[in-house]
């Protein structure tokens, strides 16, 4: 928690100021009762109107005063933590972009939105707790406890017994809500990730007829944070009728005790109304504290987790001095490269080497789990490598700032994924500045201009979240024109063209090699027919190279690849 109090540094002036108007709100407060006290036991008691209109007058303006600094002081510790918890957030969110696709399969998404929203709200709620009560409560406390004795030394014995009574109660309300609470942010946690997965999944849960079982997984879920929140809810709704009993119980006792003063001739009467007074503010302001005690704990634990995501040193990270780029332009190579999933038995890739050269297509084929989207992801640099090296333009990929590197590279994933916004917005996405005509070019060679102006709106109509308002292969093809408007270097295909039928594949990668006759192309497919003229084909089997030529070549001289042709060719015949 303190830890992260740093983000309030750049609000240090402000801050300061809250704690100004905290004291000055204090000091009126401490001193109204006093005056009201003068009022009663020299205005009333000698009849003396003067006295007490001029007193009374002072009153107002202290009252006045107090109440403009707390408005004052609320209106600034609010901006200031909104402001805090901006920060924080967007702090949060610059670290989890950074992230390396390991620290995103460690942490799951699911959390990473709660710690990002409710776990930020939590403190940031507590921030302005301990502006506004950080120098007010302390000083209520200790201001009255003094003010009090100075009323009444004797009196203040009730205070002495109080005090203990009151301190037990809080305790006892801390120790069965802190654990509660820590409970919460983890159920919270859970039903996002119920709620994610269910709304994901709607097709397949559909489909599937898993609709009854996904709304009791729900209900479970949210039954269980429903019931840990009336637990709490039951403890804070105890919580202020019992300091309320204690607060009226203590106000008997001192009129009690204060009434036989008085009778004695050792009190006044306006000292007997401060004194309550302060004692109210004594006890008040450990309510306030108490509160503190019990929003604290929640606050931490959110602390704690929203320290967690800081504190990921991220697994892919830029040299300290990246090299420039030497060698041929998009030239991407494989040095005995190695690489294994964390905690998985075999590696996903081993002992690979190859060179896709510019002006050349290199085709990725091979069965499912082979490793192909694997090698795409190396290229990218979304992961590391144990042993050997991926180079692109001679420099190995750890050498470049990721920043650049990617620049040079144009990729379509394996699943295509669209944002919210317009056709065109969508296929700028790989170039921000691209102009009206090169976007439509992109979309050209991509096979999508066609389905495109069917669209109600052309380029200018509205995708859905998630793409859902387009096919499958029309998905595809607007992800492709995304990289193609980039013009990158260097092209990476994962397997995108099974989506598409075969003659539209056909017309597609003719109009590739047009586009990108200069470019380093490597696509992952999955049928012979896309890659059968590639300029070199590489055989994948079990994260091994089985083979690396051209179709004939590899027809003469490669199992895998034979085994591969034969099962396709028979599967189309027949069909
Ligand atoms: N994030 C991951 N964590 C752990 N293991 C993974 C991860 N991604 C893939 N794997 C494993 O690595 C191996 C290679 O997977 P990869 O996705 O590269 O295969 P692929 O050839 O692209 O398959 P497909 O054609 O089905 O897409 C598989 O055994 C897979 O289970």
């Amino acid at each position: 928690m303190v830890r992260l109090l740093r983000y309030l540094k750049p609000y240090s002036l402000p801050v300061s100021a809250i704690l100004l108007l905290a004291f000055l709100q204090a000091v009126s407060e401490l001193y109204l009762p006093t005056l009201m006290a003068d009022i009663v036991d020299y205005g009333i008691v000698n009849g003396d109107t003067g006295y007490i209109v001029r007193v009374g007058g002072m009153m107002l303006l202290v009252a006045l005063g107090g109440t403009l600094v707390a408005v004052l002081g609320s209106y600034l510790s609010a901006r200031v933590s909104v402001g805090f918890g901006r920060d924080l957030r967007s702090q949060v969110f610059r670290k989890v972009q950074g992230f390396s696709l390991h620290d995103f399969d460690r942490l799951g998404t699911a959390t990473l939105i709660t710690r990002t929203t409710n776990d930020i709200t939590q403190v940031q709620m507590v921030v302005t707790m301990i502006l506004r009560m950080m120098i007010t409560a302390p000083m209520m406390a200790i201001g009255g406890v003094v003010m009090a004795v100075s009323k009444d030394p004797t009196l203040s014995l009730v205070i002495v017994v109080v005090i203990p009574v009151l301190a037990a109660l809080i305790g006892l309300m801390a120790a069965r809500g802190i654990p509660l609470f820590k409970a919460m942010q983890v159920k919270i946690d859970r039903l996002n990730r119920v709620v994610r997965e269910g709304l994901t999944g709607i097709r397949v849960i559909r489909a599937f007829n898993r609709t009854d079982s996904e709304t009791v997984r729900f209900q479970e879920a949210n039954r269980d944070l429903t019931d840990t929140a009336i637990q709490v809810n039951r403890l804070m709704g105890a919580m202020m009728p019992s300091m309320m009993l204690l607060l009226n119980l203590t106000t008997i006792a001192i009129i009690w005790f204060g009434g036989l003063r008085i009778d004695a001739g050792q009190m006044q009467v306006g000292d007997l109304m401060a004194f309550i007074q302060y004692v109210m503010q004594i006890m008040f302001s450990l309510v306030m504290v108490s509160m503190m005690f019990v929003m604290v704990p929640r606050a931490s634990a959110s602390a704690v987790r929203i320290n967690e995501v800081l504190a990921v040193e991220p697994g892919v990270q830029d040299p300290p001095a990246p090299r420039p780029a030497r060698g041929p332009q998009g030239q991407v190579e494989f040095r005995d490269v190695t690489f294994r999933y964390p905690g998985a038995e075999r590696p996903a890739l081993e002992g690979i080497s190859f060179t896709a050269r510019p002006g050349e297509v290199t085709a990725i084929i091979g069965g499912t789990g082979a490793g192909k989207t694997t090698l795409v992801n190396l290229i990218l640099r979304f992961y590391d490598v144990q042993e050997g090296a991926v180079l692109v333009d001679g420099v190995d990929v750890r050498e470049w700032a990721q920043a650049d590197l990617r620049a040079r590279i144009g990729y379509v994933p394996q699943k295509a994924l669209l944002f919210t916004g317009t056709v065109a917005e969508n296929i700028r996405y790989g170039k921000r500045d691209a102009t009206p005509e090169e976007v439509a070019h992109a979309a050209e060679v991509a096979q999508a201009s066609g389905f495109i102006a069917e669209l109600a709106g052309g380029y200018n109509a509205e995708i859905a979240q998630g793409g859902t308002n387009v096919s499958g292969g029309q998905k595809q093809r607007l992800t492709i024109a995304r990289a193609l408007v980039r013009r990158p270097q260097i092209y990476l295909f994962d397997d995108n063209f099974s989506a598409l039928d075969f003659k539209t594949d056909a017309r597609l990668r003719a109009a590739l090699r047009r586009e990108t006759s200069q470019a380093t192309v490597i696509m992952v497919a999955q049928r012979v027919s896309t890659v059968m003229d590639a300029d070199q084909i590489i055989v994948l089997d079990e994260g091994r190279i089985a083979g690396i030529g051209t179709h004939r070549e590899l027809l003469r001289n490669c199992d895998v690849y034979r085994e591969i042709v034969l099962s396709q060719l028979t599967e189309e015949e027949l069909a």
